[in-house]
């Protein structure tokens, strides 16, 4: 084991306090929410476990910061954003250790998700001096029309564990760029990551009350976030999550009719067609699938293979799953991490173990991995599964974790429409070397986001969203400032 230090030199970035107005404060109940670093159970720090009333408090600071925050000229919120993402970008070597500390991906992945984070607030500091309205053609002699954008006013955030910066940030930096002021709970799991970016937001110049954050335990999250759901001051719900919660957060939005916008589950499917390159779509299918162990919302969790190339492409793909180290962030040759809890290494065995029930084949990996010197880490071998079927529950329900299924597949209709049979239309991915399947196959499939020939799709200047049960909204590229505001229609009368 190669051993590296996770230890921050800014040590003050691990910022144990929730930030409301410009007050860095323990919460006003005496409750603390332990966070572990999940490649050995250790405790990494406690955080306050918020309730209610700093939920309240979270609303007033923002409501207080929005008029100022929204007036200000828009180069000088752009000014503050990229200051932001500079101070980011200064401290990735801190912020990647805090994020595997807490999160438990390789350092590596850690540092990537800083860039990839930034990268988000540098393109909306970019965008802030681009929200412009428009001077209509008036159909009225006597009038003149023109519509305006203006910021929707406050905004929840509620950000899942497994990017706990890119998220976050993904969220904030439009929200400030449009001009609105912010609520924000992280994951229980990952709260330190989203503390430290806001102590950056603050000594990049954001205002105070601009950016409020709030911690609290998976127990106490719904008491927090029911209050910024029933406050009509919170004009705006950004979540990024699981489907269910996504869909409670919809319903109950309903009540003061906030925009919503849901990035939630996915149950991504990867086609590799007869006149694909195999060693592209190996190579393909293991970046997608295998970054950040597996957990993230546009990992391939269901493979088509086209029958006359199964067996060669899964022996090579066997090969490379078989080939990866798991381990700790802490030693730098690890390429899979811990996953992030017990709940999430239970769930991937009940999928293989309900898959080779129903007839499916281990070609390697499989089982959990347990450490001795980390009894309490939940490791899970690189797996790969083949003969997978519809009925499994690998099929149906997102993994996310370090398993591929494998199916074979015939046809171009036939395996098109098994991909589209899900609920879920996040992500997708084939292989193929044909102009006109590409064509056919992109516009066919039921989804927000296509892998064509390639597995890394994330990019700032792309709009990132799903349909169907995976959501709706756009994050980043030139649609992501839309879901933060609204276009205002002025007309003038009396002109002649
Ligand atoms: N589409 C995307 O961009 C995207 C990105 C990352 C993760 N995800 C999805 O998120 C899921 C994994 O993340 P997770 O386990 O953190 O999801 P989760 O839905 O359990 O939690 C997400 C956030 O919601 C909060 N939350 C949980 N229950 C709540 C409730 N009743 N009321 C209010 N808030 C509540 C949590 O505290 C957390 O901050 C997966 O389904 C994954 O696909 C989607
Ligand atoms: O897990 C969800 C992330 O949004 C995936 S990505 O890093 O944006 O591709």
């Amino acid at each position: 084991m190669s051993l590296i230090s996770l230890a921050l030199s800014r040590g003050d970035l691990v910022e144990t306090r929730n930030l409301i107005a410009d007050n860095w404060t323990g919460g006003l109940e005496p409750r603390q929410l332990a966070v572990t670093d999940p490649s050995d159970g250790g405790l990494v720090s406690n955080v306050p476990d918020a309730g209610a009333a700093d939920a309240k408090a979270a609303v007033d600071a923002a409501q207080a910061a929005f008029n100022a925050w929204r007036g200000a000229p828009a180069r000088d919120r752009a000014a503050v954003l990229k200051r932001w993402n500079d101070v980011i970008v200064a401290h990735q070597d801190d912020l990647g250790r805090l994020i595997s500390r807490e999160q438990g991906k390789p350092l590596a992945e850690g540092r990537g998700e800083v860039l990839y984070a930034a990268s988000y607030v540098e393109w909306f500091a970019e965008q802030a001096t681009r929200t412009n309205g428009e001077v209509i053609p008036s159909p009225f002699s006597n009038k003149r029309i023109l519509s305006v954008r203006e910021p929707v006013g406050v905004v929840a955030v509620i950000t899942p564990w497994n990017f706990p910066a890119a998220m976050i940030a993904r969220k904030i930096a439009p929200a400030l760029a449009a001009g609105c002021t912010v609520v924000a709970k992280p994951a229980e799991d990952t709260p330190l990551t989203a503390l430290a970016l806001v102590k950056l937001a603050q000594e990049a110049g954001v205002p105070p009350g601009v950016i409020n954050i709030v911690t609290a335990s998976r127990e106490r999250a719904a008491g927090v976030v029911d209050v910024w759901l029933a406050d009509d001051r919170v004009r705006k719900i950004s979540f990024t999550g699981s489907t269910p919660v996504g869909k409670h957060l919809a319903r109950q939005s309903a009540s003061t009719l906030k925009k919503v916008s849901l990035e939630l589950g996915g149950n991504a499917p990867f086609i590799v067609f007869a006149d694909a390159d195999i060693d592209a779509a190996v190579e393909g299918l293991m970046a997608a699938k295998f970054r950040n162990g597996g957990q993230t919302c546009v990992c391939p969790n269901r493979v088509y293979v086209h029958e006359l190339v199964h067996d060669a492409f899964v022996a090579k793909l066997a090969a490379r799953v078989g080939a990866l180290k798991v381990g700790p962030a802490s030693d730098s040759t690890s390429q899979i991490g811990p996953m992030i809890n017990e709940r999430a290494v239970q769930k991937i065995e009940r999928h293989v173990r309900d898959a080779v029930s129903q007839g499916a084949r281990i070609v390697v990996g499989g089982e959990r991995i347990r450490k001795p010197d980390s009894p309490q880490a939940a490791y899970f071998s690189p797996t790969v599964l083949v003969d997978a079927t519809p009925s499994m529950a690998c099929s149906c329900e997102e993994t996310f974790g370090p398993v591929v299924a494998v199916a074979r597949f015939r046809d171009e209709s036939e395996v098109v429409a098994r991909a589209n049979a899900t609920p879920f239309g996040l992500a997708a991915y084939f292989y193929t070397d044909s102009p006109a399947r590409i064509w056919r196959v992109a516009e066919a499939l039921e989804c927000g986001i296509v892998g064509i020939n390639e597995g890394v799709l994330a990019a700032e200047a792309a709009p990132f969203g799903g349909v169907k049960e995976s959501g709706y909204g756009r994050e980043g590229s030139v649609h992501g400032l839309d879901d933060y505001q609204q276009i205002k229609y002025l007309c003038q009368g009396g002109v002649r």
